[in-house]
């Protein structure tokens, strides 16, 4: 059996709000994760998501339970180089270039050997003389994404790397994230989108308020809780200004075909039904949709 590339067990944090209010930010999460693997932690504001994740790299310590990354813990883990992260804020320096950056932390990291094929992973060879202020919000985080590789690590830890990005650099982020992975690098990342952890990883991990809710492969993630969705054109009589005829729908629900339904389409749920399921403070974990 080879080491997770995480395995933690009981994490708990509590923080304290400005008045002294306790928040439990992280309540008894569970996460093993292996090599290779490419998990999306997904959940709405304040579930847990980036306490969660300070916590898998030794950023901030659990009042209870245990993390280890590659057998080891998260702060040795990250000196060794097996682990590094792009988070959400975090310096970089207006004055330098790209590759003034990329060259001064692969000096630190002692990789001057790994500056272009970092470069050319984040697709910043075109920015490379461009300073680190003119850079949009999207190409800063591929610069970040291109420090992280630097060490070449085992496991990248990503939280939100795109919030702030439009349509466009967000496929381009996710773009340089794919062709990486495709090189066989553990990927775990924190997001809000739906569609990123639909279109980007193989299993998805819902959080929600500090506890994970679901943990399965994102296509089971669907089919378990979305349901499915039935839609059909109703006969033209059964249509009047306030909308369908409420009798008619209840003679929908005992009969459908003899009522002259046409165009019946059942589809998968998607994604989006799913987390809204699953996060809905009203809904009992695994109630039957
Ligand atoms: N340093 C802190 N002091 C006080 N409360 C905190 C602190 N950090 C996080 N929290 C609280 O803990 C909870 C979880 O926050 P966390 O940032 O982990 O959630 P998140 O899922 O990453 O949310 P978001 O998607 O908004 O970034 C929230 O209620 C948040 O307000």
């Amino acid at each position: 059996m080879t080491t997770p590339a995480i395995r933690a067990t009981g994490l708990r944090k509590q923080f304290r709000q400005a008045d002294g209010t306790p928040v439990l930010a992280v309540d008894d999460v569970d996460l093993t994760v292996h090599p290779g693997e490419i998990v999306a932690f997904l959940g709405p504001n304040g579930a847990g998501k980036t306490t969660t994740v300070d916590m898998l790299l030794g950023l901030t310590a659990p009042d209870a339970g245990t993390v280890e990354v590659y057998g080891t813990s998260p702060g040795e883990a990250v000196r060794q180089g097996r682990v590094s992260a792009v988070m959400q804020t975090g310096g970089l320096l207006n004055d330098f270039t790209v590759a003034e950056t990329v060259r001064a932390i692969a000096a630190l990291h002692g990789r001057s050997d790994r500056v272009e094929v970092v470069i050319e992973r984040a697709h910043l060879a075109e920015l490379a003389g461009r300073r680190v202020e003119a850079l949009s919000g999207g190409e800063r985080q591929r610069l970040k994404f291109a420090l992280a590789l630097l060490p070449d690590p085992d496991l990248v830890v990503l939280d939100e790397p795109t919030t702030g990005m439009d349509v466009g650099a967000r496929q381009e982020f996710w773009q340089a994230m794919r062709a990486d992975a495709a090189l066989g690098r553990t990927i775990v990342f924190a997001t809000h989108y739906l569609a990123e952890a639909d279109e980007f990883a193989e299993r998805t991990v819902l959080m929600n308020h500090g506890r994970i809710v679901h943990d399965a492969p994102t296509t089971d993630v669907r089919a378990a809780y979305g349901g499915r969705t039935l839609t059909f054109r109703p006969p033209a009589g059964a249509v009047g200004a306030d909308g369908i005829d409420a009798d008619w729908l209840g003679q929908v629900h005992r009969a459908l075909e003899p009522l002259g339904v046409t165009d019946v389409d059942v589809s998968a749920a998607s994604l989006e039904a799913a987390f809204l399921a699953l996060t809905a403070d009203d809904q009992p974990i695994g109630a039957a949709r």
